[in-house]
């Protein structure tokens, strides 16, 4: 039985789904807190949360989990990066909540136009003030959309009875898209300029956080409202507080720093504030349950990975080491002689990247073959390998060898007594180039694997690296870096040259033939 983690108020859907499927043992409590929950279910596989942060502590706590799943579309509370360097995945439920926040955005200015809230208290303590209530009407305004995902594009949809123009920013947005979902793409100071009602809907993230700021409050339209339904890290309020009387900017705010009763700083500028009431309809509530459900069976049953939000580089490992360990096996299918049934997969990590062997695996078993795709992680990849019949070994790196951060890849395919039926290519990264160190024997070679590659092993003896450069030149390719070592018997030699285009193979085996090598081969990196 896998055991599910739901600490917070979720429609019952989950668990229903999740205990007629079977195979599960689904614990909801939504009173305790999460700290608790999670040492006393440190076994647990899954967690379901909404907005509870979801912290490395949090994480450490259960050793067992494989998966977080945010039942909502906001993953900023999760420790994303962390949860990747211990192989957790995370997922959301995207477009799952999207319409409650659209009609939440459309109450919000309905309610702000005609003061319903002032109107119903000061009516409510027996007072009589029509005339300090005069509204305005959101028909034929002009409304800006920041973020057109899921929920911008429901906001827009939705207003469209309200015969508004919609003007929508998006880095991912081409303007006939814009246009087929009823909106004019246009550049985010533009909407401050024109736009009567700004409403935000993209996520919060290291690009776009405090993006909101002085600037564009300054541009805005003297009246003006701004809607932030979105996150609070996304607008800067100090900028908002210095502009917002001379402006007479309305704000209507549903977001905060954290969920959770108390003061909230912003309430001296925000003209209405909920909290976080967005994603809290009946419906959504359903919505983002059966999704969080159905997504999990589908991860555990069948692997279906689409909604993992954190298959990117783990806290701590340069991305260039992920593009090292994929060259570094690229590089070894190429010698190999394209699709040669592996045998055994070897690996070394050394230094601090003996931390992110299962990540790095993954990237190798990606490079080996085109038949695995590398969003689907470190289990996958294991279970592809013994699939195909390939053992796979990490030796333990040897430390004293003083090779610093670097991989070893050795792939020994079942062509019996080729000269490469095991090849062994290391690699490090040199101020932040990729660098192939060794290939075989042959050593402190420190050559980027860039480009197109070609590969000559050769009886030592003078004058073929010429015959070779004429070959080359003929067939009109230039040579544009290039290493020639012995190995270290003195027996033979390596040709590895970087040229510049793709050499066609009739080239590489003409120069084979002429230069007598013992192996040769054609990389594109
Ligand atoms: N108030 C609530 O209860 C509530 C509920 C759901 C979602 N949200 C918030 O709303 C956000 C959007 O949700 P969604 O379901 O529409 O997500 P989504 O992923 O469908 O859409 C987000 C859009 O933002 C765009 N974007 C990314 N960077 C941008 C940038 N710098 N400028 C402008 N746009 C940018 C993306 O291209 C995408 O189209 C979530 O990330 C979440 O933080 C809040
Ligand atoms: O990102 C989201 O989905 C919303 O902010 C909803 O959050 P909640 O599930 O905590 O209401």
């Amino acid at each position: 039985m896998k055991k599910v983690l739901i600490p917070t108020k979720l429609n019952a859907v989950a668990r229903e789904t999740l205990e007629a499927h079977g195979g599960y043992n689904v614990v909801q409590d939504e009173s305790s807190d999460l700290r608790s929950l999670a040492s006393e279910h440190s076994d647990a596989h899954a967690l379901i949360v909404r907005s509870e942060k979801v912290t490395a502590e949090i994480i450490d706590a259960m050793p067992s989990l494989k998966v977080v799943i945010r039942a909502g579309a906001g993953y900023n509370t999760i420790d994303t990066r962390y949860a990747r360097s211990r192989n957790i995945d995370v997922m959301n439920t995207p477009g799952a909540n999207a319409n409650a926040v659209a009609e939440e955005v459309i109450a919000l200015m309905l309610a702000d136009a005609r003061h319903v809230i002032p109107a119903d208290e000061s009516t409510r303590s027996g007072k009589w003030e029509k005339k300090n209530f005069m509204g305005k009407e959101i028909t034929g305004k002009t409304v800006g959309i920041v973020g057109f995902g899921a929920i911008g594009q429901l906001v827009a949809k939705r207003l469209a009875g309200f015969e508004v123009k919609v003007l929508a920013y998006d880095p991912f947005l081409s303007a006939e898209r814009a246009r087929d979902l009823g909106a004019t793409s246009a550049e985010l100071t533009e909407i401050f300029e024109k736009c009567d009602y700004i409403s935000l809907h993209m996520p919060e993230n290291d690009e776009t956080r405090g993006i909101i700021n002085k600037t564009l409050f300054a541009r805005m339209k003297n009246g003006a409202t701004i809607i932030n339904c979105a996150r609070a890290g996304i607008l800067n309020e100090d900028d908002l507080r210095s502009l917002k009387a001379d402006k007479g900017i309305r704000f209507l705010n549903d977001v905060y720093p954290k969920d959770e009763a108390g003061d909230k700083p912003i309430a001296d500028i925000a003209d209405i504030m909920l909290p976080h009431l967005g994603a809290s309809t009946v419906e959504a509530n359903w919505n983002a349950a059966h999704r969080s459900a159905t997504q999990l069976m589908g991860y555990d049953d069948k692997g279906i990975a689409s909604y993992v939000v954190n298959r990117d580089v783990p806290m701590g490992l340069d991305k260039a080491y992920s593009e090292l360990a994929f060259a570094l096996a690229h590089a070894c299918r190429g010698i190999a002689g394209g699709n040669k049934q592996m045998k055994l997969i070897e690996t070394s990590f050394y230094g601090d990247l003996a931390n992110f062997g299962d990540w790095l695996l993954v990237q190798i078993v990606a490079a080996l073959s085109d038949g695995f795709d590398r969003s689907l992680g470190f289990d996958a990849a294991l279970d592809y390998l013994k699939e195909m019949g390939v053992e796979y070994f990490n030796r333990d790196a040897d430390t004293s060898k003083g090779y610093g951060n670097s991989i070893t890849v050795d792939v020994t395919t079942s062509v019996d007594a080729s000269l490469f039926q095991r090849i062994s290519v290391r690699g490090t990264v040199a101020e932040g180039n990729m660098m192939i160190s060794r290939i075989n024997d042959f050593d402190k070679l420190y050559f980027e694997p860039i480009g197109t590659c070609v590969i000559f092993i050769y009886k030592d003896r003078p004058g073929v690296i010429g015959q070779i450069g004429r070959a080359l030149a003929d067939a009109g390719l230039n040579i544009s870096d290039m290493r020639n070592p012995h190995d270290p018997s003195g027996e033979n030699s390596l040709a590895l040259m970087r040229i510049s285009e793709k050499a066609d193979c009739e080239v590489i085996d003409k120069i084979a033939e002429q230069i007598d090598a013992l192996h040769a081969s054609c990389i594109t990196f």
